[in-house]
């Protein structure tokens, strides 16, 4: 009856729209994360809630609904159960090689300079505070210190003094996900743009997505465009090192390779093996878009010729506060603005309670140059409000 059987592990807005696309195909869903009506539950078969760092609640789940692949959403799960299962024959996407080196920035920083050499930022890590300012000596003020396991900006900050680097790193140990106190001190890029390369690994070979700009604050995105303007010379190293890096991780997906571009280099910051937050421009300007590019690519399908569409953006729509009753206001507004010239759509995503910075939704456009798209997505965004109700 399925094509195939998939389950996620992690069920947030990028899982949601995989699922979409999965259920689109034919494919059942079973959706895991650590609460209930997730994202992506709320488009799934089956869904089970537990935290993805518990190891024995993974391996019950995996057994309960024997998924054909095990795809994970999110970087904190439990490596070393994918890696047994993996072992024993259950398909993890990529890799859970892949999964165990990206959930953690020591594993990819140290495999994609030491291993693999990519270029990167000069970096070190550091356990302790005096480990910590060592490492900012070493690699020079100002330095970007964050907690090897975190995403989205969290833990993450900049110092330019000693007394910065000490805060920082305790800034960093303090909002690390997991159990491991360790902090990636990072030499600071000056850098003329930054861009994710979806670079997807399919049964048809290496394919490149047309590159990504992004803008972040406090390490989390704002804003994304694509294509990204840059010169065929620095794209062409951006996707040598991106095929390099991903062909070593082995297994097929998609994969979100992170550069920051500095005149003529492209330096490797980091990467998703699963659709990046960056990737959701692609659900306005790309077909296939990324989560059906992920989805090819797992199934063992083709993925064939990607058509990029033309100058599209995403703009995010945060919450500032903490509630659980809330309503999202002004979206026939935010979507009145569209024309045929520029298109506009949403995605908003379902998350049954606001925190502070947390992503509720995006806005889409496209238009006739890159400025237009996210000027049209930035506007559609501002557009969409959050109405809070007292906590009942
Ligand atoms: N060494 C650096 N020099 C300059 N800027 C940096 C450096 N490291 C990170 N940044 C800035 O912070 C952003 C977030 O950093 P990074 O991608 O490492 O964190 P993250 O928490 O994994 O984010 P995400 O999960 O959203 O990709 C980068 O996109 C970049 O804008
Ligand atoms: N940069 C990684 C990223 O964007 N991940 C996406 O955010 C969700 C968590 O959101 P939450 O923190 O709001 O629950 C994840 O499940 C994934 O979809
Ligand atoms: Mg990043």
């Amino acid at each position: 009856m399925f094509l195939a059987k998939l389950m996620l592990l992690g069920s947030g807005e990028l899982g949601r729209e995989f699922a979409i696309a999965a259920k689109r195909l034919g494919c059942a869903v079973v959706a895991c994360d650590r609460y209930p009506n997730a994202p992506a539950m709320q488009v799934a078969d089956a869904a089970e809630v537990f935290s993805m760092l518990d190891g024995a609640a993974l391996r019950a789940a995996v057994e309960k609904h024997c998924p054909d692949f095990i795809v994970p959403e999110i970087e904190a799960i439990d490596t070393a159960t994918l890696a047994a299962l993996e072992e024993e024959g259950w398909q993890v996407v990529p890799s859970a090689k892949a999964a165990r080196l990206t959930m953690n920035r020591d594993g990819i920083r140290r495999f994609a300079a030491e291993e693999q050499g990519l270029t990167t930022s000069r970096y070190r890590f550091a356990e302790t505070e005096d480990e910590a300012l060592a490492a900012a000596q070493a690699v020079g003020l100002p330095c970007v210190i964050k907690p090897v396991m975190s995403s989205s900006g969290k833990g993450q900050s900049t110092a330019t003094t000693e007394a910065e680097v000490r805060t920082a790193f305790a800034y960093a140990i303090e909002k690390m996900r997991g159990d491991r106190p360790m902090a990636i001190v990072e030499e600071f890029i000056r850098f003329d743009s930054e861009i994710t390369l979806l670079t997807v690994a399919a049964a048809d070979g290496i394919h490149f997505c047309a590159p990504i700009g992004h803008r972040q604050e406090a390490g989390d995105y704002r804003e994304s465009w694509q294509p990204a303007a840059m010169s065929p010379a620095v794209l062409e190293d951006a996707r040598r090192q991106a095929a390099t890096i991903v062909e070593a991780l082995g297994g097929r997906g998609l994969f979100g390779v992170e550069f920051f571009i500095a005149g003529d280099r492209a330096i490797f910051s980091e990467l998703s093996p699963r659709p990046h937050d960056t990737g959701m421009v692609t659900l306005i300007g790309q077909d296939p878009n990324e989560f059906e590019l992920h989805l090819r690519a797992i199934l063992g399908l083709p993925v064939g010729t990607i058509v990029q569409r033309g100058p599209s953006a995403s703009a995010v729509i945060l919450a500032d506060r903490s509630c659980r009753e809330f309503r999202f206001e002004g979206v026939g507004a935010a979507l009145a603005a569209g024309s045929a010239e520029t298109p506009v759509d949403l995605r908003l995503f379902g998350k049954p309670e606001t925190l502070p910075g947390r992503r509720m939704g995006v806005a889409l456009a496209r238009a006739a140059s890159v400025e237009d798209a996210v000027a049209a997505a930035k506007a559609a965004a501002a557009r969409v409000t959050i109405a809070y109700d007292e906590e009942k």
